[in-house]
């Protein structure tokens, strides 16, 4: 279905997400609600960046949007696909159409394989011919950076990290996902190590029109590489929107909170690092209304009594707040 990204442009939905709810069950018969009816769509050959603060639900979305587990509430759509419509053998399939890229490759590639096997071995279990499989896992290793014959023929142990992400995502792509879906994937990295896979993303976004969402606590890594940028606070999703608005001019006061406090993104204006004061709530217990309120400068009695929703500040721009730093157009 085609919807507006910026107001003028229309283009393809890769993803949606309708209302997505994930609850563990804790001891003492709690609950973790890891999500809180999150919603969001991600285009064809975008980048949706997703940050927040550790344990606000970033994984739990990738993994909720892969189903691994099944979300316990909402509505998962792969392109036209509604997987949360699938059984267990569709889902299987469906899947496949999905690659996700974890912080650390160390864990997702054998040791004992050589890196050019690790690449092609998703597209022999696509049953793609011997030849072609040779063929495209070399591209792919050009692809991010990599040179098919010197590293293809090492056994991934012989690499540094930043190699392995990079075999790491050469082997996502190899049965050419619709949406590929990264969790902190350049966090365990060193700074200069972290700016190439970056360039590797940016790159393969403006070649291949690589689609995927890009989880991240850092708001600098995330705003290297997003055309948009989704907020997340306590399970919700707080502002959402094109990322070089966001960061110039955010609605939600968190989000204006987090650029403040985070190094090498203050403003001119802005009060010092630690302006993010407080801790985050418990997902045990979330507050009531606006999961943001016991740490906001601007609560008022409203905000413990209904939770905000979503408003289109125009442009694509949307943040959920009661009293949002400027006014809805309009008004
Ligand atoms: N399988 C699970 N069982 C119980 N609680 C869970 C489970 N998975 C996640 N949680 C809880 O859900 C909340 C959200 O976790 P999640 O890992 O999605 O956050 P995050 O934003 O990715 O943070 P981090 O970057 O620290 O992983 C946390 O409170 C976490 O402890």
């Amino acid at each position: 279905m085609p919807e507006s990204v910026s107001g003028t442009e229309q283009t393809q939905i890769a993803l949606r997400i309708e209302d997505l709810v994930q609850e563990f069950p804790a001891r003492r018969g709690q609950t973790v609600h890891a999500l809180r009816g999150v919603s969001l769509a991600v285009h064809q050959g975008e980048t949706l960046g997703v940050v927040g603060e550790s344990g606000c639900g970033k994984s739990t979305l990738l993994r909720s949007v892969m189903l691994a587990p099944r979300p316990s509430r909402g509505k998962v759509f792969l392109e036209d696909v509604e997987l949360t419509g699938l059984d267990h053998r569709g889902l299987t399939k469906a899947r496949r159409r999905l690659a996700l890229v974890f912080q650390d490759p160390y864990s997702s590639l054998d040791p004992r394989f050589l890196v050019r096997e690790l690449v092609a071995e998703p597209m022999l279990a696509a049953g793609m011919a011997r030849a072609d499989r040779a063929k495209k896992s070399a591209e792919l290793l050009e692809a991010v950076g990599l040179d098919p014959h010197h590293h293809g023929a090492r056994r991934s142990s012989e690499l540094s990290g930043g190699q392995l992400q990079r075999v790491a995502i050469a082997r996502a792509l190899a049965t050419e996902p619709a949406l590929m879906l990264c969790d902190e994937i350049v966090s365990a990295l060193d700074v200069s190590v972290q700016a190439q896979i970056l360039n590797v993303l940016r790159e393969l976004r403006s070649r291949l029109r690589l689609t995927s969402v890009f989880v991240s606590h850092d708001l600098g890594v995330v705003r290297h590489v997003s055309d948009r940028i989704a907020v997340m606070y306590l399970g919700t999703l707080s502002e959402i929107g094109p990322a070089g608005e966001l960061y110039q001019r955010p609605v939600h006061p968190y989000t204006d909170a987090l650029i403040s406090a985070a190094p090498g993104l203050r403003r001119a204006g802005d009060r010092a690092q630690g302006h993010l004061e407080g801790e985050l709530p418990s997902p045990l217990a979330p507050p009531s209304g606006c999961p943001f309120r016991t740490r906001c400068p601007k609560a008022q009695a409203l905000c413990a009594e209904q939770m905000p929703e979503l408003q289109d500040f125009g442009g694509g721009h949307l943040a959920a707040c009661h009293f949002p730093l400027r006014a809805l157009p309009g008004r």
